[in-house]
């Protein structure tokens, strides 16, 4: 039987035919007309209304979607999380706009200044304000927390860029420039890095938009390619088909290489392997190895290819616990359940010990951040707005340090790399202890200090290997070329939706910026209106006890409120099918990143503050034995 019926007398209206069997009911939507003009909105944002366009991909090209209510685990793509719009959150539509696109021609040309003129060149910009801003204060917070927000970064955002041509300098001077290639970075003349190598031009390829998707819209609309919720899209895909090609369909496992040492005596377990050409991995060079997770950019720097790599045996380990209390359970559900406990302790870590350090304890928890409850409201909308994409989250892109160490278990440096110098080959992983020292390394080694600025290696040197010349690429004039690319908002407008007031003369950006920076800014741009996002954000200085500027931490805390509170199978909201049991929940709550070493290395004793380094007085060492055991008894079922 086919019924209509609508939903919510809001402004929201569905065509839904509902099917209802006598166990199951699917849902299946039809068409869509929704007009979004009023939201349950985060108390982060001084506006009620998102830009109408972000509801055009929806009314046009939304695919049917068919749901099934009562699943008790998340879809691998994210849609049917919400059920009123179930492709909210999902892989493959579009970011949110918090404000309008920014384009001169108000569809997809780079913005110009007010006065008609070109904007600053990115580089110009990162060589006259950052390049120089380098401190080398360290932080009393360890690698492990920067590493833990590139980890999460992938898990909710994935805005590709258009690579069907490699070298967009390459194709500069030939009679028609591909589109991705038309807005390569110029570089100075006398830029003081690229000088020495007589280089004009850094590579810079558009990101893709709907229009690659079937899909044209205007203004340009921006895809996210991975699952948006907090879900551990990373690890297991964000797709059926790519989650099927990760399992091993035994015991609920992950695929995984059992690797051996010369002697047999140590075994560990890795992410299986792929063929170098099929993922993204260097393969100017001949080293071997290339992992393979849910998210194509595991291989992109050892730390991130190592939290794979713990995160997979971890999930490896609490399934063979649940078979060890469920004999009987089917590989399915040994796999889902353990997926499902997976997505909770990364929501756990995330919520709960990073974003009170990235943000600040007092305002995460004053703003509903940190919280003994999650409830869920369908009104939210979860999506990843461009705006933390393309820009804010990527501020903390300032806490990668140019060195990563590895120390061994006398917690002597064993080695030390540039991690530049092995982007996209994380061929040092398999070798030796070398998991163990760089896990050890991560959490041994202080951070690097909020500053305005990247550290030079990555601002000068990134992905120099699959690059013609030796030079590479600079982190931060992307970043700020991104933003270009997406028709980001200016800094200016962020600012009065973050309810601070907007900045009608350089002079009154002092509120936030320091005097010198603002004398350099007046140099840049014709006008106050026409800094970048990403300028003026970076620029700012942090607010007390948290590590970013108050605009950022605006962007950053409307986003994870909306991945919260918008998430149906947030871990500790209750009354869905397949909520957590108060019991389970008190196991996970127990959990912190130090829970998954001790599973998962060699590692023996670690901080009971896992984002803190050694040197700080809180940090002694715990043992893993006495501390960091999980016990998964909440999970037998039947006593
Ligand atoms: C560990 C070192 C890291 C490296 C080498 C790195 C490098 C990159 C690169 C090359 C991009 C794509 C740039 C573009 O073409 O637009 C990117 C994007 C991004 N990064 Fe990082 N990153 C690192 C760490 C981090 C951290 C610590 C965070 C946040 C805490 C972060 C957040 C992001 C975000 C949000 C994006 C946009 C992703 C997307 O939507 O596609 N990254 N990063
Ligand atoms: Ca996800």
């Amino acid at each position: 039987m086919t019924q209509k019926i609508k939903v919510h007398q809001t402004n929201y209206f569905y065509t839904i035919a509902a099917y209802y069997g006598t166990h199951v009911q699917t849902i299946i939507i039809l068409s869509i007309i929704i007009l979004l003009q009023t939201h349950a909105q985060s108390p982060f944002l001084h506006t009620d209304v998102f830009p109408l366009t972000n509801e055009d991909y929806m009314r046009r090209c939304a695919p049917v979607v068919m749901c099934n209510p009562n699943s008790k685990y998340r879809s691998f793509n994210g849609s049917c999380n919400n059920l009123r719009v179930p492709t909210w959150g999902a892989s493959n539509t579009p970011f949110l706009r918090l404000l309008n696109a920014e384009y001169s021609d108000g569809i997809y040309k780079f913005r110009q200044q007010s006065n008609g003129s070109q904007l600053p060149g990115a580089r110009e910009i990162n060589t006259q304000l950052f390049l120089n801003n380098q401190w080398y204060d360290f932080d009393e917070l360890n690698v492990l927390l920067m590493q833990w927000g590139q980890f999460i970064a992938h898990d909710i955002t994935l805005l590709r860029p258009d690579l069907s041509v490699a070298d967009c300098c390459g194709v500069q001077n030939i009679s028609k420039t591909p589109t991705q290639c038309q807005n390569v970075i110029n570089i100075p003349k006398n830029d003081p890095i690229y000088l020495n190598y007589n280089r004009s031009c850094m590579s810079f390829n558009r990101a893709v938009t709907s229009a690659n998707f079937s899909c044209p819209l205007m203004p340009a609309t921006f895809m996210v390619e991975v699952s948006q919720y907090i879900d551990g899209s990373q690890i297991y895909g964000s797709s059926d088909t790519i989650a099927a090609g990760l399992r091993s369909f035994i015991s609920g496992r992950l695929r995984s290489d059992i690797l051996k040492n010369n002697q047999n005596t140590r075994v560990e377990e890795f992410c299986p392997q792929v063929n170098r050409t099929t993922l993204q991995c260097d393969s100017s060079t001949n080293s071997r190895v290339c992992f393979q997770a849910g998210d194509i950019r595991i291989n992109q720097n050892l730390g991130n290819a190592l939290l794979h790599n713990l995160f997979l045996r971890f999930h490896n380990h609490l399934a063979s616990k649940l078979l060890y209390l469920n004999q009987f359970w089917s590989d399915e559900m040994l796999y889902q359940e353990t997926r499902k406990i997976i997505g909770a302790v990364i929501q756990h870590i995330t919520y709960d010990h990073y974003l009170p350090i990235i943000l600040g304890e007092t305002y995460a928890e004053y703003y509903g951040l940190f919280t003994p409850q999650t409830m869920y409201n369908e009104r939210i909308n979860p999506s990843t707005s461009l705006e933390f994409a393309a820009s804010s989250f990527r501020i903390l892109h300032n806490q990668i340090p140019a060195q990563l160490n590895f120390i061994d278990k006398m917690y002597k440096l064993a080695f030390q790399v540039n991690l530049t110098d092995w982007m996209d080959r994380p061929d040092l992983l398999p070798m030796g202890k070398n998991i163990d020292w760089l896990t050890r390394g991560l959490v041994e080694t202080p951070g690097r200090e909020y500053q305005p600025s990247y550290n030079q290696l990555i601002s000068n040197f990134l992905f120099r290997f699959n690059l013609p010349d030796i030079t590479g690429q600079d982190l931060l004039s992307t970043d700020i070329q991104r933003g270009r690319d997406v028709g980001l908002p200016v800094y200016n407008e962020v600012r009065t939706i973050c309810g601070i007031p907007r900045a009608n003369s350089f002079d009154d950006l002092l509120d936030l910026i320091p005097f010198k920076a603002v004398q350099i800014l007046k140099t840049l741009y014709a006008t106050v209106r026409d800094i970048d996002l990403h300028v003026g954000a970076l620029l700012e200085v942090p607010e007390e006890g948290s590590m970013v500027g108050p605009t950022t931490r605006c962007i950053l805390s409307d986003s994870f409120f909306r991945y919260k509170y918008g998430d149906r199978f947030f871990y500790d909201v209750q009354g869905q099918p397949g909520s957590f049991t108060q019991e389970q929940l008190k196991t996970i709550k127990q959990i912190n990143l130090a829970h998954v070493i001790c599973a998962t290395t060699n590692l023996f004793t670690l901080p009971l503050d896992i984002f803190k380094s050694l040197h700080d007085f809180s940090s002694i060492k715990w043992n893993c034995d006495e501390h960091f055991k999980i016990d998964l008894e909440a999970w037998r079922e039947f006593k």
